[in-house]
């Protein structure tokens, strides 16, 4: 056994704070059924938020590529939680203590072949699975805040996990849009938090000093270093730094630095005063803005960052590129050959000043449809980086109706026709669970050899595939309005 078939569908979480209610909003956002056990009186409530806020940040993130929901369930104990899992994430507090007593727990009470992920921060998996009957299922499973955007996933076995574990585990996350990061050697605090326990060692040593305010530092970050870390990091960043030499110029320039008593990296004493200190400059940089609204601040500008990196490149760059994947490996075809279109709901901002979708969206998710056809042919991104591609070079589109924000929306693909070259499209855009199309857009793509930039015959699996989909269609009436012009009504 691989592991890499292993897709659950009943999750168990085990604490319910602002990682645990992330996960399972990620869980049940990629219909998964989540099961939340935490005493807290406030969990449920909290859980709720959560997912209500994650829920709208992937209508924008995903517009037309929702998965159907899962269940968010609010267990009364830690049995109720794991009967039936096949899967448990642990976000209890950062305490290993705490967290080896509930561990031995789940243990006890799961089926052996269930894997059980924790999410913490830097404890060693081999002290975490140490007291456990069966530590080969158990994993480091750490994601970032919040669970339910970013990708960033470090997976860390200790000495006794398996490798089975490591795939299974890290095939799920994969699964639900994550980006894995296996470390490759147990080590305190993973990869991520060494490096940004590095920086605010530094900046609360900053802050001691009075050199900077925690405004000022953030400033630091968020107008020069960040904007560049959310698409390329240190490493390639510094690589272009050394200008055409790259990253031996880099070294040699400012390589002699490391000698110069630049960073502390010990972290003050937390005395009461710091403590004070950095916490009334950080009420001063929130000036009286809530968590809440801040949160929401966050969601929406790293869905619009995200979306932005999606369109970088023929695949999409960094986050952007696992997106994309994640979108493109949804698209399946159904059991009557229709690749599963396009279904969403209409984000408010897609609304024009007559109160209805606008022009341009109508072709955007007729182009992401097509997209999905493409990828479910076995056309999708790999083929595109290999020269080969379809491009589009018709295109009629028809508004019958309207679509509002909030509605909720299908689109269904025909394929029309298709010879060695050509494939002829037929989108319906309709109301989820409805009949009556709202737009429909015909497109004739060519498909392309993209090295020698032109039309080429499609290899021999493409045309397998699309003669598949016909077959499978076949018994469907050619669509009302297919093959029509734009003409002006005959007059009587
Ligand atoms: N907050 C963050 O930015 C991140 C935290 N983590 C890790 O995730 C884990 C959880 O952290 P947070 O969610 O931030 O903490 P939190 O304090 O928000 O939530 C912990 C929850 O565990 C619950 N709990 C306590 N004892 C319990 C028990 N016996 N059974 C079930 N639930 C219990 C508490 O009621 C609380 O709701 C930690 O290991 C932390 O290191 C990982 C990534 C980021
Ligand atoms: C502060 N922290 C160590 C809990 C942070 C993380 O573990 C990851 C994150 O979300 O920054």
């Amino acid at each position: 056994m691989t592991g890499q078939d292993f897709s659950p569908k009943r999750c168990a979480l085990v604490g319910g704070g602002v990682i645990g209610a992330g996960w399972a909003a990620r869980f049940v956002l990629n219909g998964r059924d989540a099961v939340l056990y935490d005493p807290s009186p406030e969990s449920r409530v909290r859980a709720e938020a959560i997912l209500a806020m994650a829920r709208a940040a992937w209508a924008k993130l995903l517009p037309g590529a929702l998965p159907q929901e899962g269940r968010l369930h609010i267990a009364a104990t830690l049995d109720e939680a794991l009967d039936g899992a096949d899967f448990v994430q642990e976000s209890l507090p950062e305490i290993e203590t705490l967290k080896c007593a509930v561990l031995a727990r789940i243990d006890a009470l799961l089926p052996a072949g269930v894997p059980i992920a924790s999410s913490t921060s830097g404890l060693l998996p081999t002290r975490l699975q140490a007291g456990l009957r069966h530590p080969g299922r158990f994993v480091v499973g750490h994601p970032f805040n919040p669970v339910y955007l970013l990708p960033l996933v470090e997976i860390c076995g200790g000495e006794q996990t398996s490798a089975e574990t490591r795939t299974r585990v890290a095939t799920f996350y994969r699964a639900i849009g994550m980006q894995v990061l296996h470390v490759r050697k147990e080590v305190d605090g993973f990869i991520a938090d060494r490096l940004l326990e590095a920086l605010w060692r530094e900046g609360l040593w900053l802050i001691e000093e009075g050199v900077a305010t925690t405004a000022e530092l953030d400033d630091a970050i968020r107008y020069g270093a960040g904007l560049r870390w959310a698409f390329m990091g240190t490493f390639l960043t510094y690589r272009l730094a050394g200008g055409d030499a790259g990253m031996r110029h880099f070294l040699a320039q400012f390589g002699p630095a490391l000698k110069l008593p630049w960073t502390r990296l010990v972290a003050p004493e937390l005395t009461q005063t710091l403590i004070d200190r950095v916490a009334t400059q950080s009420d001063d940089q929130a000036a009286g803005v809530a968590v809440r609204a801040l949160e929401s601040l966050r969601d929406e500008a790293l869905v619009k960052i995200v979306r932005a990196l999606a369109t970088v490149g023929p695949q999409g760059y960094g986050a952007g590129a696992t997106l994309n994947a994640f979108v493109a490996g949804r698209a399946t075809v159904r059991q009557d050959g229709a690749p599963t279109g396009w279904q969403g709901v209409v984000p408010p901002d897609w609304i024009d000043y007559n109160g209805h979708m606008t022009e341009h969206r109508y072709l955007q998710l007729f182009g992401e449809a097509t997209d999905r056809l493409l990828h479910a042919i076995g056309a999708g991104m790999d083929y595109v980086a290999a020269g080969q591609s379809f491009y589009t070079v018709e295109t009629h589109l028809r508004h019958l109706g309207q679509a509002y924000g909030g509605m909720a929306i299908t689109v269904r693909t025909r394929i029309l026709d298709a010879d060695d070259k050509r494939l002829h499209l037929f989108h319906t855009l309709t109301e989820a669970g409805g009949d009556t199309p709202l737009a429909t857009a015909e497109h004739m793509l060519v498909h392309v050899d993209t090295a020698r930039g032109r039309g080429a015959p499609m290899p021999g699996a493409v045309a397998e595939a699309i003669a598949l989909l016909r077959a499978a269609q076949g018994g469907e009436p050619r669509p009302e309005g297919a093959g029509r012009a734009i003409a002006m009504p005959r007059r009587p």
